[in-house]
């Protein structure tokens, strides 16, 4: 499917919650396309968006192990889910951890209909998440690690499988770690574990290249210098990703050669010094031609939300799924002019989106046919919106 072309937007009708962080117990149906969640510090707003959170690959937007999840409390288990109007009808998707008979905690269970299926990643044939956080202002000034981080959470969107690719190269890598703390290593081993990180490595450096270079064609198309939420210039820095010139297979082959003869400099390193887990995603701010760390705090706000927005179109044309967006305390970011072009940006996205503030006058600009939720330690009412808009 093309950028551009038509694509489903799945909308959560219920969410369902018991025992997650602060709800003892939810059941909220929801009827908008843009649902803002408002309440005071600590009421549970972000709790809530980070259960939707679940329903792709890995941990949720705050990275969280399950056991934190679980409302202190409780007995551990705790339990999300979802009534989806989907593409193709009504689907009910849960996930969460359950109390076994024996006293134990279960793994993370996810199921779709009931039906038992491996991992969250199955969820990404009926729902695509997208998300914006305050942990990710920091992301221009931080680590190059953090900016991986950010890319592969890009990509995962897209391609439900990057996530396992990603734990399959991560683990070859500690495998070629261990073999060579050996000083007489064996070397059909090593030959062995090298083609597999080479092969896995090439993939990665290329999955992250073509969705950068997606974001890029998409980000070009809105280079208006004057937009409220300026286009980012992105590339990706690495080894690896400098190798694709001349097609995949003669990429493995020269990262290979690369780790073959890296074999001394990285036993002494105790890890690899070359391959795409070292490599970084360089962002510029589009009109004003600076590196992104170099932009104020309120413009790096606005090229993440423009970020988002450019990878919320990538994931809808690429997927069929319009995505839902998730944003983390982003209106309180932005002046009010910003603010109401973020919302007509959301409303012509299609998608649903969930959004928090603490200050419901922050939602004032949304059309009349979006739903405010008013969030109170555990408990989520209906905020008295015609009220709020007379
Ligand atoms: N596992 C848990 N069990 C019970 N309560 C929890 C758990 N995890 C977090 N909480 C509580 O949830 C509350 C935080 O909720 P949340 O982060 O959703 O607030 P918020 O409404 O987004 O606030 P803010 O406006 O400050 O961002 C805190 O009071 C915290 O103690």
């Amino acid at each position: 499917m093309s950028v551009g072309e038509a694509s489903a937007a799945p909308r959560v009708a219920r969410i369902i919650l018991s025992d997650f962080r602060s709800y003892t117990s939810l059941d909220l149906p929801v009827a908008g396309r843009l649902v803002a969640l408002t309440g005071e510090n600590g009421a549970g707003k972000t709790n809530l968006i980070e259960a939707l959170s679940l329903f792709t690959a890995g941990r949720g937007l705050r990275r969280a192990d399950l056991a934190e999840m679980a409302r202190a409390g409780g007995d551990g288990g705790f339990a999300v889910s979802l009534a989806l109007d989907g593409p193709s009808g009504d689907v009910r998707l849960g996930t969460g951890v359950e109390r076994l008979p024996d006293g134990a905690l279960s793994s993370r269970r996810c199921r779709i209909d009931g039906a038992t299926v491996g991992s969250p990643a199955a969820f990404a044939e009926y729902i695509r998440v997208v998300w914006l956080t305050p942990a990710l202002d920091a992301i221009f000034t931080g680590s190059a690690g953090d900016r991986r981080r950010f890319l592969d959470r890009l990509v995962l969107a897209i391609d439900a499988r990057h996530g396992a690719r990603v734990s399959a190269y991560e683990r070859a890598l500690r495998g070629r770690n261990r073999l060579l703390e050996d000083p007489r290593p064996d070397r059909a081993w090593l030959d062995g574990i090298e083609a597999e990180i080479a092969s896995l490595g090439v993939d990665i450096a290329r999955v992250r290249s073509d969705a950068v270079a997606k974001l890029a064609v998409l980000a070009a198309g809105e280079r208006d210098d004057a937009a409220p939420f300026p286009f980012a210039d992105l590339a990706i820095e690495g080894a690896v990703e400098a190798m694709l010139g001349d097609g995949d297979e003669a990429a493995t082959e020269r990262f290979r050669a690369a780790l073959r003869e890296a074999r001394p400099r990285d036993a002494a390193a105790g890890r690899a010094l070359i391959g795409p887990h070292t490599s970084d995603l360089k962002v510029r701010h589009g009109p004003k031609d600076v590196a992104a760390e170099r932009a104020s705090t309120g413009e790096q706000k606005a090229l993440l939300v423009g970020i988002v927005l450019a990878h919320a179109r990538l994931v809808a044309a690429a997927s069929g799924l319009a995505p839902l967006v998730l944003l983390d305390e982003v209106a309180a970011h932005l002046d009010r002019r910003r603010r109401a072009a973020l919302y007509d940006a959301l409303s012509a996205l299609g998608s649903q989106v969930f959004m928090t503030g603490a200050d419901p006058q922050l939602f004032g600009e949304l059309p009349s046919s979006a739903e405010i939720f008013m969030v109170r330690a555990g408990k989520i009412e209906l905020y008295a919106r015609e009220e709020h808009r007379s």
